[in-house]
């Protein structure tokens, strides 16, 4: 997989979201992307999959320009980067299979959706998908009955019920605890390696960056300002990017995922969220 970037900008009214981003990625690997509230992550990954379009550049996939796909082909595109949200976006009342087998919308009929009509082979997949997440036992409760992490964890297996080679995940951790945001990101990576496919993640802190990408880009005010290993993302890099004075501190960067203080709200308020 090849996914190249070539000159993408997005502007709302007078402000460019993101401005003249021009990267490629290559290969599967977990990219994270990172850099303060506003900073044009969502924007960027939303263009990936077509939820939002750009206003200028191209996105190549193969050698074709993704931005420009309409119709079946666009959908065609949209089903082989699936995206995983903050807010998990699961249907509530309705039970974790089915949530999980509406991962195959994008492929089938509306009417066969609208009826439920799955066959064994689809239900046999999701509940294949939902063991190796470690949630099959959850299968028949209702979305809403589980925890966060649980829910992020049904929001992949949907995603993985797509087959996709790519796997869009807008800060994905954002709305959890620690234990549950390694629960998660320990999922994301396994599928990463074992799969073969390819992860792009919005992650709003620096540790969990460090520990689970292969590349990290860093954005500031829509514009990419460091693309590179997670080794090199030291603590003045980190300042560059998240645009803080001498007062910066990787604590304000940090959902503490191996560490003992969860201090989350607070190092949230301090990144502007
Ligand atoms: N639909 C929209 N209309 C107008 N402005 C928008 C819209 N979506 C995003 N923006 C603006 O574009 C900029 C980038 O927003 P974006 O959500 O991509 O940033 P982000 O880095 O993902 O931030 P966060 O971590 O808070 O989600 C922000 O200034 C935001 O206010």
């Amino acid at each position: 997989m090849k996914l190249e970037f070539r000159n993408v900008s997005k502007i709302f009214g007078e402000k460019a979201a993101v401005d003249d981003v021009s990267f490629t990625l290559e290969g599967a690997g977990f990219v994270g992307v990172i850099g303060r509230s506003g900073a044009g992550k969502s924007t960027l990954l939303r263009m990936v999959n077509r939820l939002g379009d750009a206003s200028r550049g191209e996105i190549l996939a193969g050698g074709t320009d993704i931005l420009r796909l309409k119709g079946a082909e666009k959908r065609a595109w949209q089903s082989r980067c699936a995206m995983v949200f903050q807010q998990f976006n699961l249907v509530p009342r309705m039970d974790v299979a089915s949530n999980v087998l509406h991962g195959l919308l994008g492929r089938r009929s509306t009417l066969a959706t609208l009826f439920s009509l799955w066959n064994n082979e689809d239900i046999a997949r999701a509940l294949e998908i939902l063991d190796r997440l470690g949630i099959a036992e959850q299968a028949a409760k209702r979305a809403e009955a589980l925890s966060g992490g649980q829910q992020q964890r049904v929001a992949i297996a949907r995603a993985l019920m797509q087959d996709p080679d790519i796997i869009l995940a807008d800060e994905p951790i954002a709305s959890l605890d620690p234990m549950n945001a390694q629960v998660v990101m320990d999922a994301l990576k396994r599928i990463q390696t074992e799969d073969g496919r390819m992860v792009i993640a919005n992650l709003h802190t620096l540790d969990t960056a460090r520990r689970y990408c292969d590349r990290v880009i860093g954005m500031r005010d829509g514009r990419v300002v460091f693309d590179g290993r997670p080794d090199q993302l030291t603590t003045g890099v980190a300042r560059e990017i998240y645009g803080a004075d001498a007062s910066f501190t990787e604590a304000a960067t940090s959902t503490a995922i191996e560490g003992l203080a969860p201090d989350t709200e607070y190092a949230a308020a301090l990144m502007g969220d």
